[in-house]
């Protein structure tokens, strides 16, 4: 198992690289969507929430990511001792018609189709996504974690209508009229994500690039009046059985899972592992369930971690784990020592699960 750091857009740069080497970090995993042009402003830091409106406007729906901006991303991380493991989340400006499935269905198939390709020219591996309309919504932050350090969650349902002009929480048209947009029914969507999967899997396999679907964040059957579709663990075999391919894999996020009701992690983290069909780990920790949890620092929730990644490294996951996200600790640098933290935890429990299922003798 090989320990990886998720890099927001703006934390991109040679520092932060140089910070996740330190961090014993070897993969790196790189958002390209700028999540923190929303309004309020995130006050906390680096720790995306955002109000009605979102994470403010997406990116531009002319500009897809070049296959250079790609190669140059891989080259400066590979500079600074990192593989670039992944890319996490397509540009709502970019795709928001599949997940609505609005007029401008096909240029979106093929804005995904090219961005793929380009990824797989690139030799960057995964590329992540959350097939949702609402998106990563109604989180709030506040002082949840020990000693009072902010951290994300959940105080209740998020039932605000989603307005027209806005996709996976992200505004796509700033000249909307803000009226409610008309709601989906749950087997719309899961017909959306199939007509996704038949169209863009096939150029995935070609392109020899895995896509790696993120459970949705939070794991509500409903946000904002519009369906969701991977709110119980059992739903992701449904996405997998849908389009079987090796192609076809999950950024599994045992967080997501842990705040599942009635989810049991393990059993879920089992199953996928031994299916060989997780692509990369996001691994954090949480109190409750959702609607009503809270994230914790990664020794401090319901989740046994150590649990988790001796179940992983049993069934034979040899892939990236990343902290996904952390509480923010109180000083100079509240996001880096809040991962830091995160990064020095994992990389002890990696290690002393390795060395212990070496003791036990070769996996079968
Ligand atoms: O705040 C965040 O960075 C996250 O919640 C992400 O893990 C998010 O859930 C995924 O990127 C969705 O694909």
């Amino acid at each position: 198992m090989k320990l990886g750091l998720g890099l927001y857009r703006h934390l991109l740069t040679r520092e932060n690289f140089r910070f996740a080497r330190q961090c014993g970090a070897t993969h790196l995993v790189a958002h390209l969507v700028d999540y923190f042009r929303g309004e309020p402003a995130n006050p906390q830091g680096d720790q995306p929430t955002g109000g009605d409106r979102g994470w403010g406007l997406a990116g531009d729906p002319k500009q897809l990511w070049t296959t250079e901006e790609l190669v140059n991303l891989r080259n400066a991380a590979a500079d600074e001792g990192l593989t670039l493991e992944a890319i996490e989340n397509f540009d709502p400006a970019h795709w928001h018609d599949i997940l609505i499935d609005g007029p401008q269905w096909s240029r979106h198939i093929e804005n995904i189709k090219t961005t793929v390709r380009r990824l797989g020219e690139a030799a960057v591996p995964t590329m992540g996504y959350n097939f949702s309309i609402a998106g990563v919504c109604g989180r709030v932050t506040g002082p949840f974690a020990r000693g009072q350090a902010y951290a994300v969650g959940m105080d209740g349902p998020y039932d605000t209508p989603m307005p027209q002009g806005m996709a996976w929480n992200m505004v796509i048209d700033p000249n909307s009229s803000g009226e409610a947009a008309p709601r989906a029914t749950p087997a719309q969507l899961w017909d959306r994500l199939r007509r996704f999967l038949d169209e863009v899997i096939p150029v995935a396999e070609e392109a020899g690039v895995r896509l790696a679907l993120h459970p949705d964040d939070p794991p509500m059957e409903y946000m904002r009046g519009q369906p969701r579709l991977v709110y119980r663990p059992e739903l992701y075999q449904k996405v997998l059985d849908l389009r079987p391919s090796p192609a076809n894999q999950l950024e599994f996020c045992v967080g997501t899972i842990a705040e599942m009701p009635n989810a049991d992690v393990y059993a879920a983290t089992e199953q996928y592992a031994s299916e060989g069909k997780i692509a990369y780990v996001h691994l954090r920790n949480v109190t409750g369930k959702a609607p009503y949890y809270k994230e914790t620092f990664i020794d401090d929730g319901d989740i046994d971690v150590p649990r988790v990644l001796a179940i992983l490294r049993m069934a034979g996951f040899d892939g990236v784990i990343i902290p996904d996200h952390a509480p923010q600790m109180s000083c100079g640098a509240p996001w880096h020592a809040g991962m830091a933290y995160a990064m020095g935890y994992l990389q002890a429990a990696i290690d002393t699960c390795r060395k212990a299922s070496e003791s036990e003798g070769p996996l079968a």
